[in-house]
C-alpha cells in the first residue's frame, strides 16, 4: 500500500446500517494493512482549528524565559511545556528538533484520578490559550470515542467497549513547534522513526509534508492529509491488546530541504490514553493457532511508565 486511504466518521454516525458497516470494514482493514487512515467527517471545527493555531503559535513565540517558567520537574514532561531537543526516540540518543506543550484530561467526578494526574498548567500571558486547548480536547476526545467504537466493532467486541477506559483517560494534547533549522543538524531529525505508546493518535497538521510513513515493506510513504483531515493511528498499545492485528506503524518526521529550513512546523497530536489500570492483555479473540500470543500481560499505566523512561523523559 502507498497511499494513507481516507475515511468520513460522518457515515460511521450516520443511521445507515451499510454506511456505518463500510466505515467499520474500511478503517479496520486500513489498520490491519497500514495503521493510518485520512479521516474527515471529525468533531472540529474551522474555527476552533484556526484559533487553536494562533494560540500555539503565540505561546511557542514567548521569550524561551516565559516557556521555561512552564516547565514543570518530576512529572516525565506530562503537563505543560518540554523544552527543545529533551525528547528522544526510543532507541536514539539524539533529542529530536522539537518542543512541545501537553494538555491533559480535564477529569470529571473522580477525586482519585484528579488525584494521580498532574495538574495541567495554566499561561498566565495567554488566558485564551487554555481555554482554546481545553475545546479541542474536548473535540478530540469525542471524536477518538466514535474512532474506537468503530474499532470495537470491527474486533467482534461490544461497540461500546474502549467507553469506560477511556471515560477520565490519561489522554494528552500535545501541541509541536519544530522551529527553523539554522545549522546542518548532525543525526538528529525533527522527530526520529518511532511507534506511538497509546490506544490511537489523531493527528491535526498533516498538511504539509514531513510525516512519513512506513509500509509493510519497509518503504517510507508521505502521509499528507486534505485541509479537512485528521491523520489518525493506531499506536502500540491498542496493537499489543489485539495481538498485533491492528498495526502500531512506525512514522517519522523528516527534515525539509534546505530552501526550506527557515520554516516552522506546527503540528498536533492527541494521545487516546486509558486510564492506568486499564489491562492491556491480548484479547482472546485475537489470539488462533497461526496467530500466539505476542505480548506478555501488562496494565496501560505500567507500559506507559516503561516508555517513558525509553524516551529520557523520566528517570528510572
Ligand atoms: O509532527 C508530526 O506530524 C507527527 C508527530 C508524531 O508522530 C508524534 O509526536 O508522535
Ligand atoms: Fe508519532
Amino acid at each position: 500500500m502507498n497511499t494513507i486511504p481516507s475515511v468520513n466518521l460522518s457515515d460511521f454516525i450516520s443511521n445507515n446500517s451499510v454506511r456505518k458497516q463500510n466505515f467499520v470494514d474500511a478503517i479496520g482493514k486500513a489498520y490491519e494493512e497500514i495503521g493510518f487512515v485520512a479521516l474527515k467527517g471529525h468533531f472540529l471545527d474551522n474555527t476552533l482549528v484556526e484559533n487553536l493555531y494562533k494560540e500555539i503559535k503565540s505561546f511557542f513565540s514567548l521569550p524561551t524565559e516565559i516557556k521555561q517558567k512552564y516547565e514543570i520537574p518530576n512529572i516525565g514532561g506530562q503537563r505543560g511545556y518540554v523544552s527543545f531537543g529533551k525528547e528522544s526516540a526510543k532507541g536514539k540518543k539524539e533529542g529530536d528538533l522539537k518542543e512541545f506543550w501537553h494538555f491533559g484530561q480535564y477529569v470529571q467526578n473522580n477525586k482519585q484520578l484528579e488525584n494521580e494526574y498532574p495538574k495541567n498548567v495554566n499561561v498566565e500571558e495567554l488566558p485564551e490559550f487554555n481555554k482554546i486547548g481545553k475545546e479541542a480536547y474536548l473535540m478530540l476526545e469525542k471524536t477518538a470515542k466514535y474512532v474506537l467504537r468503530a474499532l470495537a466493532l470491527y474486533l467482534g467486541l461490544e461497540e461500546t467497549y474502549f467507553d469506560s477506559y477511556i471515560y477520565n483517560g490519561n489522554s494528552i494534547l500535545r501541541p509541536i513547534h519544530y522551529p527553523p533549522i539554522k545549522e546542518e543538524p548532525k543525526e538528529a531529525v525533527r522527530a526520529a522513526a518511532h511507534g506511538d505508546i497509546n490506544l490511537i493518535t489523531l493527528l491535526m497538521g498533516a498538511q504539509g509534508k514531513g510525516l512519513q510513513v512506513q509500509n509493510n515493506k519497509g518503504e517510507w510513504i508521505d502521509a499528507i492529509a486534505q485541509p479537512d483531515e485528521l491523520m489518525i493511528n493506531v499506536g502500540d498499545m491498542l496493537s499489543r491488546h489485539t495481538n498485533n492485528k491492528l498495526k502500531s506503524t512506525i512514522h517519522r518526521v523528516v527534515n525539509p530541504p534546505k530552501e526550506l529550513w527557515g520554516t516552522s512546523r506546527y503540528s498536533i497530536p492527541f494521545f487516546m490514553h486509558p486510564v492506568s489500570d486499564m489491562k492491556l492483555n491480548v484479547l482472546e479473540g485475537c489470539i488462533d493457532d497461526n496467530t500466539p500470543k505476542a505480548f506478555k500481560d501488562t496494565t496501560a499505566g505500567e507500559f506507559l511508565t516503561e516508555r517513558l523512561i525509553e524516551l529520557g523523559l523520566i528517570k528510572k
